[in-house]
């Protein structure tokens, strides 16, 4: 089997291990925009910016960090492929339980530990409809965009992710970041991978609709007393114009308007842009040292709930 067969829909969602889940449910309500419609356990928030069921989960957790990444797939045909091919490599996929998946308003779904950072993927075709249509409040969230995971040996992670999950290289910054897109979603990157000493998160963005949800919420932010920790700027790889600030807990979230769309066909080629501050902003900023420094990878148990 070829692992043409594997093709995503998208990044699905993001889990993240927060360790004051009111404070966390409160800044993500409140100052990101997103909706919380769940809180079935004590430990646990779904929140969203779509009509599906979740762009995020928050966990309560002693260690801030990711606890996992959902991505969803094209079909069932694709589960199915890239189940099977990670099988035939010798990774090990955990069937998610039926009471947990439904839970989380997917059907069948697996995970499984990246091997060269650690992080726990997820992987599933379907997820049930919100019960109503996500209304945006102070900032039109397009979606969920990518996260950024820091990799203690990017070329082997970006290896792994090419060859072995059919992404594609959209663009690199010369020994810092790889851009990867989940094939063949057409956006510039769903995933990024970054250069760092040791694995963890770098940052999780939030695509929105107008160069005005960028400004405000600059204003926003700061008026907040949440730290802002790069921008406002524009990315050369993808054309973005972004900010980042710090959640609670001091993980990074990028907010961007804007991104460079790839066709399935004949794709342009990946880049290779040199490694300086002409590479990361086309006006100029310099990031805070505090930017991608918070978020462990939470590693997947003995057994898939984990
Ligand atoms: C700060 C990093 C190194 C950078 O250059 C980021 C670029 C982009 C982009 O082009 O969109 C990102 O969003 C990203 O790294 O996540
Ligand atoms: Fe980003």
């Amino acid at each position: 089997m070829t692992i043409d067969a594997i093709r995503y829909r998208r990044l699905g969602y993001v889990g993240l291990n927060v360790s004051d889940l009111d404070a966390s449910v409160n800044f993500y309500e409140t100052l990101v925009g997103l909706k919380m419609d769940q809180r079935p356990q004590s430990d646990m928030a779904f929140l969203r910016c779509s009509d599906r069921h979740h762009d995020v989960v928050l966990y309560k957790s002693d260690t801030p960090g990711v606890k996992r990444v959902g991505w969803q797939m094209e079909s069932e045909a694709a589960l199915d492929a890239i189940e099977a091919h990670l099988t035939s490599i010798g990774i090990a996929c955990h069937p998610v339980a039926a009471s947990e998946s439904s839970e989380l308003g997917i059907g069948r779904a697996f995970r499984m530990t990246e091997p060269t950072t650690g992080a726990t993927f997820e992987f599933y075709h379907e997820m049930e409809a919100a019960p109503d249509a996500f209304q945006p409040t102070h900032t039109k969230i397009a979606r969920l965009g990518h996260i950024v995971l820091s990799s203690a040996d990017r070329s082997a992670t970006e290896s792994f992710l090419m060859d072995e999950m059919n992404f594609r290289v959209s663009d690199r910054i010369h020994g810092m970041v790889t851009f990867m897109r989940c094939f063949p979603n057409p956006f510039h990157h769903s995933l990024g991978v970054g250069s760092a000493g040791k694995p963890g998160l770098n940052h999780v963005n939030f695509m929105v609709t107008e160069m005005g949800d960028i400004g405000k919420a600059n204003n926003r932010m700061k008026k907040a007393d949440v730290p802002i920790v790069y921008g406002i700027g524009k990315h050369p790889p993808s054309e973005s114009v972004f900010l980042y600030f710090l959640d609670p807990d001091g993980m990074t979230i990028e907010y961007s308007y804007g991104m460079e769309e790839f066709p399935e066909t004949d794709p342009r080629m990946p880049r290779e842009m040199p490694a300086s501050l002409e590479s990361i902003d086309y006006w100029e900023g310099v990031p805070d040292p505090r930017m991608g420094k918070v978020g462990v990878l939470e590693p997947l148990g003995e057994r898939a709930e984990s």
